[in-house]
């Protein structure tokens, strides 16, 4: 597992962000998919809102729909991820003594056409979050389908910024510091998939 954590820190360490490719393998993308399938059919999702004292629904802002996972109702794959997410976690604060004490992730499906306009992860009230982790659960995404994240890289003397895009590629995970990096996602033309959370201090 090392070598799959290794470079998103570095990555974190030089640049804020990192990418790794088959965090997950094809057959976790498609258990993990499958899942997400059947509990939204079974009418568990519900509108991603914003902010996190009167939570809104808004989706000229983002258009996504979520579910929280709960260890506690966890199928195999879901705990299966969890499980990866505790080993990075306990990784990272080896590495680089960052003191997370906790994590939470949801699954995410965005309709077709939906998206989520530049935004900061952190909440002004709640600075917990560290680090965002997304991992995307996308078989066969084509660039022609959208949908990319897009990363706004202050370069270092603070004057410009670049934008770095990616590809929502199923068991990518993309991690970045979540104070810092602003960041959207783009529309896409078909539905896209992923699990998204955030690891926090105490
Ligand atoms: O799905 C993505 O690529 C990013 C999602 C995101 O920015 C969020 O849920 O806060
Ligand atoms: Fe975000």
């Amino acid at each position: 597992m090392n070598s799959l954590f290794e470079p998103i820190i570095d990555g974190i360490l030089a640049e804020g962000y990192g990418i790794v490719d088959n965090f997950l393998t094809a057959n976790e993308v498609s258990a993990l998919a499958k899942r997400l399938h059947e509990r939204r059919e079974a009418g568990q999702f519900r509108a991603a809102g914003i902010g996190n004292q009167q939570r809104t629904v808004e989706n000229t802002i983002r258009g996504d729909e979520i579910l929280w996972l709960e260890e506690a109702s966890a199928t195999p794959e879901e705990t299966m991820f969890l499980q990866r997410i505790g080993e990075f976690v306990e990784y990272v604060n080896r590495t680089c003594y960052l003191g997370l004490r906790d994590y939470e992730f949801h699954y995410a499906l965005y309709p077709p056409g939906t998206f989520y306009k530049r935004h900061l992860d952190q909440f002004r009230s709640d600075s917990r979050r560290r680090l965002s982790v997304i991992c995307y659960l996308n078989t066969d995404w084509q660039e022609t389908d959208g949908g990319q994240l897009a990363l706004f890289l202050p370069e270092s003397d603070g004057s410009t910024e670049h934008e770095l895009t990616i590809q929502p590629i199923g068991g990518r995970l993309v991690c970045f510091e979540s104070g810092r990096l602003e960041h959207e996602v783009r529309p896409a033309g078909r539905e896209r998939l992923s699990v998204t959370g955030w690891l926090k201090t105490a």
